[in-house]
């Protein structure tokens, strides 16, 4: 089995991008939704993206956004990549993939089995779709809360996109969570966090290094 590819998201500082280079991340993400303590401007957005230039591949994170606002800093940010992790359609993401003319990551919440053949409504729209844990009701956002879902859930799962882990991953569990999904991309926020929002150098190692150790 090879090393999954890394994503560290909610990159906010030059500092936490320097240590997520550092460490050899393969992608970083840049929040843009207003109401995460992750969040990026698009003045800040573009800074990071420039420092990041040619050193590792920049993913902007939406939630329900407009075509015009993502357009916008895909432009600002040079954006690799967008990820999108609101209630978007098949429909509505395959026409701002077209509109836009960069890969889109989906971002899908599960709980259950059903959460996981949701997948496969992406086929065609899509690029890659990123598991992730379900906000409880009521949560203050829809993701980047370091929950876990059951990986069991993936266990045998072989859908036509290539796909991502998300959710809960941290230094100490990112090698187990591998190894049980077989995931070829991981992704990070909180697990390498002291404090929402706050990214730690230390933490951005230790996870790349056990993520390429599984
Ligand atoms: O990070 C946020 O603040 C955020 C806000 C709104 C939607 C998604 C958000 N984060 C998602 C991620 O950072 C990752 O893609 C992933 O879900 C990992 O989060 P975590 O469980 O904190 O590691």
């Amino acid at each position: 089995m090879s090393a999954p590819a890394i994503k560290i998201c909610g990159i906010n500082t030059p500092q936490a991008l320097d240590a997520a280079i550092a460490a050899r991340a393969d992608y970083i993400g840049l929040v843009f939704f207003a109401k995460s303590p992750r969040n990026v401007t698009m003045a800040q957005a573009a800074a990071l993206a420039e420092r990041a230039a040619g050193r590792t591949k920049v993913v902007g994170l939406f939630v329900d956004a407009s075509t015009d606002f993502i357009a916008e800093a895909v432009v600002a940010a040079k954006l690799d990549a967008i990820q999108l992790h609101g209630a978007e359609t098949p429909d509505a993401l395959g026409r701002t993939r077209a509109n836009l003319g960069v890969p889109v990551w989906k971002a899908l919440s599960v709980a259950s089995r059903d959460d996981i053949v949701r997948a496969q409504d992406f086929t065609g729209a899509a690029d890659l779709i990123l598991f992730d844990a379900k906000a409880p009701k009521g949560a203050n956002l829809p993701g980047g809360l370091g929950l876990v879902f059951d990986w069991n859930l993936l266990a045998a799962y072989r859908g036509a996109l290539p796909w991502g882990l998300a959710g809960g991953l941290s230094p100490d569990n990112v090698a187990d969570a591998v190894r049980r999904t077989g995931a070829t991309l991981v992704d990070v926020s909180s697990g390498v966090e002291t404090a929402p929002g706050v990214k730690d150098a230390g933490l951005i190692r230790s996870f790349c290094f056990a993520a390429r150790s599984a």
